[in-house]
């Protein structure tokens, strides 16, 4: 029985040097005075107030600290108070603006022109004044001059004293606001390379370059050696650690070993030293990424630092395990919103050091502010196979078949579907939502496996679950094309419940120490990508996929155009899709545009 009892949330923790980013509002408005500007200096600050409300409401950092919106001390209508703003928004840390009106004003002396904020228009649909006219010409200075804008205009006229918001406008602000803090909020991080090159897996091969121009991050990178170095040297927090290994040994149930065969069976000696082993590396890689005070108090004064990592990837395989203990529990409690300490804002850490899926995770948690899944995008199981191999016929979501994501152990325990609402439904929640029956519930329904030895002859624990069917997922790759850079494709899809016999044969053919993802991506029958499950499998581009709860795919659309990486597949519905306006300028076809688009701007930090 899982004793959750400390089980209480750390709240919200600062990991990362920089400051949280902000959003500035600019209420821009027509400069003439003598009558014109004073009649609308009311309803022009009352709208910025409006939007700041909307966005502070609503739009939380991963630490579960609502988002600060700073509004310009005054309405801008000359380019004077434009510099004016700029200059309190570069002091405040604001990284996106987003400039209201419902007047006409002077275009190019009145829009953000600082290169590296993320820019949002928005313009009131109201005749008495032209807003709209001016939300025009201001985003064709925006795509003139190079900076490209988004621009938010509401489908319905509204009366000029009507301060609400109507619903699509919401919308836009919103998805535009999430979308803008992912891109200031890994700014300035980085990525934490511990090793290298995973097996031959192409994604492992850091692209430092990508990291640097198309997401401002900084490449840090330490021998894998440089966690054995500080677990013999006991460079880690020793209170600590006794309280991690005794939670450890009282919450994480050690499966029977059926996997290995009796000369890889592990001595109970030895899977004790293993479970110190893998709770050290925990502590030790989490202290890589973000630091831990504790150190410096033992001397570790550099220790302490931590590299100021966002993300990190363990390559693990195969000189590590082929002698030490996977990463496998490191990497699974590290990316799980709870571990010893309590419930916690969930880390990003990839399995096999394969970068482009450990941004995609970081793309899904700052989207979602939820944990994200790794996994290996493993088989697609057809009606066909279902049935021929485990008799049973398909039904249900499962009736076009699903695909099977497992991973080499390392997937966020909030992916086993434990957690759940009010509705009692199955939900991979907000860390500061989760309860501790929640996690009670998920270390009652996860069992540690000891890992396969002849994949990993150092031993090692592999997470063991299976999801719960009916979540709403959505499934994220970037993949990297020579001589385009960097590409982005998703599948909004759901969980799938499968009979418990029918997973029991399946799994037995396959790595039954791994935790299982029935997945079922939604599918349109049309030619193409998303005609059928099958498609989708058989278009992913590589071997893993990154993961969160919801349907988010529009939301990645637009963080992707404020990064400048092309979609090249999607299944969001085209209404949905919110990127800025030059876009429209580069065709009908928005595939095509896209590509235009983001090869015509480039990335946001430098020639790639
Ligand atoms: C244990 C195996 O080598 C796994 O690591 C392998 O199947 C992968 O995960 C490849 O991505
Ligand atoms: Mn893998």
């Amino acid at each position: 029985m899982a004793n959750t009892n400390g089980m209480q949330s750390v709240g919200p923790e600062k990991r990362y040097a920089s400051s949280l980013p902000k959003i500035g509002i600019r209420p821009v408005i027509d400069g003439r005075q003598r009558g014109v500007r004073e009649s609308l200096e009311e309803q022009t600050m009352n709208m910025a107030k409006a939007a700041a409300k909307l966005i502070s409401e609503n739009v939380f950092h991963g630490t579960g600290e609502p988002v600060e919106c700073v509004i310009a001390d005054g309405t801008i209508g000359r380019v004077r108070e434009s510099a004016d703003c700029a200059e309190k928004f570069t002091k405040e840390g604001v990284a996106v603006t987003l400039t209201v009106t419902p007047c006409w004003c002077y275009g190019t002396e009145t829009f953000d022109m600082d290169p590296m904020t993320v820019k949002g228009v928005w313009g009131f649909n109201g005749t008495e004044r032209p807003g709209a006219v001016y939300l025009a010409a201001v985003l064709a200075a925006h795509t003139q001059k190079g900076l490209p804008a988004f621009g938010i205009y509401g489908r319905d006229v509204q009366d000029n004293d009507d301060t609400s918001i109507p619903e699509d406008v919401a919308e836009k602000i919103l998805r535009f606001a999430r979308a803008g803090l992912a891109v200031a909020t890994m700014r300035g991080k980085s990525y934490l390379s511990i090793g290298g090159m995973a097996m031959g897996i192409a994604g492992s091969i850091v692209d430092q370059d990508f990291l640097q121009s198309y997401l401002g991050m900084r490449s840090e990178v330490v021998d894998m050696c440089e966690i054995e170095r500080r677990i013999a040297e006991e460079i880690y927090d020793p209170e600590e650690y006794k309280k991690a290994i005794a939670w450890v040994k009282e919450n994480c149930i050690q499966a029977e070993d059926v996997a290995n065969p009796p000369e890889y069976q592990r001595s109970e000696e030895q899977l004790a030293k293993d479970w110190e082993y893998c709770t050290k590396m925990t502590m030790i890689a989490r202290d890589l990424m973000v630091g831990n005070k504790n150190l410096e108090k033992r001397g570790f004064k550099e220790e302490a630092l931590g590299h100021n990592a966002i993300c990190a990837g363990f390559q693990g395989q195969r000189q590590w395990t082929d002698h030490w203990p996977n990463g496998d529990f490191m990497e699974t409690m590290l990316n799980t919103s709870f571990d010893w300490n309590g419930i916690r804002e969930p880390y990003i850490m990839a399995t096999e050091n394969d970068h482009l899926n450990g941004i995609s995770m970081l793309f899904c948690k700052l989207l979602t502010n939820r944990a994200a899944i790794f996994s290996d995008v493993r088989t697609y199981w057809s009606p066909a196979s279902i049935e021929r191999v485990t008799g049973w016929k398909p039904e249900g979501l499962a009736k076009e078949g699903f695909i099977h994501l497992i991973n080499s152990g390392a997937t966020t325990l909030d992916a086993a579907g434990q957690m759940k609402n009010e509705k009692g439904e199955s939900e991979m929640k907000h860390y500061w939502e989760i309860t501790k029956e929640d996690v009670q519930n998920t270390l009652e329904h996860t069992r540690f496996s000891v890992a396969n030895g002849g994949y990993f002859r150092g031993g090692g624990y592999s997470s063991t679950f299976l999801s719960e069917g009916g979540m709403p997922l959505t499934m994220v790759r970037i993949n990297m094309v020579k001589g385009v850079g960097p590409v982005l494709q998703l599948a909004e899809g759901w969980t799938c419940e499968v009979p418990e016999n029918v997973f029991d044969i399946i799994n037995k053919r396959t790595d039954q120490t791994w935790p299982t993802t029935w997945f079922v991506p939604r599918t349109n029958g049309k030619e193409g990508p998303f005609k059928d499950v099958y498609s989708v499998m058989a278009n992913w581009g590589a071997n893993h996929g990154a993961l969160s709860y919801g349907h988010f795919g529009a939301d990645i659309i637009t963080l992707c155009a404020m990064l400048r990486i092309p979609v090249c597949m999607h299944n969001v519905e085209e209404d949905k899709i919110f990127r800025p306006s030059a876009w429209s300028m580069l065709g009908m076809d928005k595939e095509g545009a896209d590509y235009r688009a983001c090869s015509t701007f480039g990335p946001l930090y430098g020639k790639y």
